[in-house]
């Protein structure tokens, strides 16, 4: 049913900005030819450009044309920008720094910002504070711009191991236009944490962090160099344990939309993947969108009842693959004609057959504009490799082309979509 909406003779006349499903064409505004949305959401132009007004609006500067100039220039939308919290013990320091060595980017640590032998900042800072956990949120802060604005962050990114705080610190860094792109929560019950800080060990040498039994260094050479960290005391976990709860409440609010907790009570590396999995998301923004989605899934998974769904629920074109074969036939098209011998034979259409067939459907106006919901094919890897080299990516994998992409999971597709009205601009 959904085949027969729109189709070619509309000749491009909707306005691709129009909301989804029979507007009449003759009272369009605009004509809006369906490559130019296609065009933005390929070269992530809405992202870029929401990112350039974020920084002018926050930096301010003099020249904005130079500003924006160099902005470009330094093609760094998507470096690392992420801050890592968590209880005492939880493995904040282990996964940051782990995640500093995958992603190549920077650890900045209370610690380290303070030791800054370059900055004056930092050398007053040490002069007044020899406790590092004594030294004033506005001088951390302040310390914290200073790095985050150095030529290695901009290009490199950061990762802020346990801090902020305090909300005091998390506005505070806000208000500078510091914005994290991803915040990973670690979590675990206290009981875990107490216990497993007593075998925290510290190579002094490389600053590496070992544990007498969950990581323990195989050389003997490093064993004997490390050593027991002050602070990691039953009593003093419990201290720092319930100052971080008073707090970790009222700075969680300030990160609504970039936050992931995972559980930190499992495996050293398991955490480590979820939190590169996540660091290496990126999150959904609010440019104008058209839906592509391939519902795969085994014979009577319900592949054809969940497609109508979504065509109607988000106003995309039903595709299935075989029926369109069967039209192909009925309407005696020249193409028809091609597939016709294969379904007296029973035998399998040729795959340059079907996406023949496929490719003029999912090119009509109708599909461009309104996207789809394609099942019944791809049926193999290399009919997928076709349907992309034709440029008919699914919309969330066209990011990652390599991933020969197309969703396995019928669920995976919803969460590609947003209620049309909210993909317009
Ligand atoms: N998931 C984990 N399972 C077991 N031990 C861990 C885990 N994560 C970290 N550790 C160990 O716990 C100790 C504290 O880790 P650390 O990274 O210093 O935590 P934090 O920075 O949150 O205080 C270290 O000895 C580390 O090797």
């Amino acid at each position: 049913m959904t085949r027969r909406r729109g189709g070619p003779s509309d000749g491009g006349l909707q306005g691709a900005g129009a909301p989804h499903g029979g507007m009449d064409a003759t009272t369009a505004p605009h004509r809006i030819p369906p490559e130019m949305p296609q065009y933005g959401e390929a070269n992530h132009i809405f992202e870029l450009m929401q990112n350039m007004l974020e920084q002018l609006l926050i930096h301010q500067p003099k020249d904005p044309i130079l500003f924006m100039i160099s902005h470009l220039q330094r093609d760094n939308n998507n470096v690392p920008k992420i801050v890592i919290l968590g209880p005492p013990a939880s493995g904040k320091t282990t996964i940051a720094m782990w995640l500093c060595k995958h992603l190549n980017s920077n650890l900045l640590t209370v610690e380290n910002l303070i030791a800054r032998e370059l900055s004056s900042l930092a050398a007053g800072a040490r002069r007044h504070y020899q406790d590092v956990t004594k030294v004033p949120s506005t001088l951390l802060v302040r310390l914290i711009q200073e790095r985050v604005s150095e030529e290695d962050c901009i290009r490199r990114g950061w990762i802020l191991d346990g801090i902020p705080e305090t909300r005091e610190q998390a506005l505070m860094i806000q208000t500078l236009g510091i914005t994290p792109r991803h915040v990973i929560v670690l979590s675990s019950p206290d009981t875990v944490l107490i216990e497993r800080n007593l075998g925290k060990r510290i190579d002094p040498q490389t600053g590496e962090i070992y544990h007498t039994t969950f990581d323990w260094p195989p050389e003997a050479e490093i064993q004997n160099r490390l050593v027991v960290p002050e602070g990691i005391s039953e009593l003093e976990t419990a201290r720092k344990l319930l100052e971080y709860h008073r707090n970790i409440i009222r700075i969680l609010p300030a990160y609504p939309k970039v936050l992931k907790v995972i559980s930190a009570d499992q495996p050293c590396m398991d955490v480590f993947y979820q939190a590169l999995t996540y660091a290496q998301t990126s999150h959904r923004s609010n440019a104008p969108f058209t839906p592509r989605v391939l519902l795969c899934g085994p014979v009577g998974s319900g592949r054809r009842l969940q497609a109508a769904l979504l065509a109607q629920k988000y106003g995309l074109v039903n595709v299935h693959c075989g029926q369109l074969l069967k039209e192909a036939v009925a309407d005696k098209s020249k193409v028809g004609e091609l597939i016709q011998p294969y379904f007296q034979k029973k035998m399998a259409v040729p795959d340059s057959i079907i996406m023949k067939v496929l490719d003029q459907r999912l090119s009509q106006q109708d599909s461009v504009q309104k996207g789809w919901v394609l099942h019944g094919f791809p049926r193999d890897l290399d009919q997928a490799h076709m349907l992309h080299s034709l440029g008919h990516q699914p919309s969330r994998s066209s990011q990652r082309p390599q991933k020969a992409g197309f969703f396995c999971k019928r669920h995976l597709a919803w969460g590609s979509l947003r209620p049309h009205g909210t993909d317009q601009a």
